[in-house]
């Protein structure tokens, strides 16, 4: 997997928020004790893009996750107007024309394109209801090949597939896990589920934190823990 050089960049904290002043306001506790945040839809479509593109002045690294998925020519010049925002990571879903489409639009802007894969909010049974007939790691899998295969820089999907999504698409293109829980957290809606140590055992270069922080009495303290259980 890419070696990164602070051990804090392997994880990602969800800002799932509803008000950037909020987000702002966690930004601030946390201070030094992350480097890395996820802006989503709830703050994205309240403010959260000219956020992001406030971090990022700020030094800090941030991912759009934004799930891109609609017909290649929207794609590519949604994903091509939002390379100007000094971001690191934006997702697609995971379809080989989206993320076709999606390495188009960020040629040449520095904005590194992640594929999800299957949501770790999905069990067998989901997927099924979804009607996909191969079971979740099959499709893990089939779609990190395709996303090797469209040039895409990284994978989303549970730690739980990590290392066979590894041996999928090889050294050099990033893994990001959400569904991550320290010992003992509550799951929430998360279904494909490992903890920080783990995940890092397996072989993820991020992982995606939300609710463990966000709702934490000592949001700093318990990423402190989490960079501390990986390295
Ligand atoms: O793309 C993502 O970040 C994502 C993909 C996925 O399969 N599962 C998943 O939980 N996420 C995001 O990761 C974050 C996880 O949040 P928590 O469950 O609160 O830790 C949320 O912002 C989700 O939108």
């Amino acid at each position: 997997m890419p070696e990164q050089t602070d051990p804090r960049d392997r994880l990602i904290v969800a800002l799932d928020l509803a008000e950037v002043a909020q987000a702002e306001a966690l930004v601030a506790r946390i201070g030094d004790a992350a480097t890395f945040y996820k802006i989503g839809y709830r703050l994205g479509y309240n403010g959260g893009l000219a956020f992001a593109a406030r971090l990022a002045r700020r030094g800090l690294k941030t991912f759009l996750d934004l799930k891109l998925h609609d017909i290649g020519n929207t794609v590519e010049e949604g994903v091509r107007a939002l390379g100007g925002l000094g971001a690191t990571f934006l997702t697609v879903h995971a379809y080989p024309q989206t993320m076709r489409a999606a390495v188009r639009g960020a040629a040449g802007s520095g904005l590194k394109i992640l594929a999800v894969t299957v949501l770790t909010s999905y069990d067998e049974a989901d997927a099924r209801e979804a009607g996909y007939a191969l079971p979740v790691a099959d499709l893990v899998a089939l779609r990190a090949r395709q996303a090797a295969d469209a040039g895409i820089d990284g994978i989303v999907c549970s730690a739980v597939e990590a290392a066979s999504v590894r041996s999928v698409i090889g050294p050099d293109r990033l893994i990001v896990t959400p569904g991550i829980r320290p010992a003992g957290a509550d799951l929430g809606d998360q279904k494909r589920v490992m903890t920080p140590g783990q995940a890092r055992a397996a072989g993820i270069d991020h992982v995606v934190v939300g609710r463990p922080i966000t709702a934490a009495d000592d949001p700093r303290a318990v990423a402190k823990a989490i960079v501390a259980e990986m390295a």
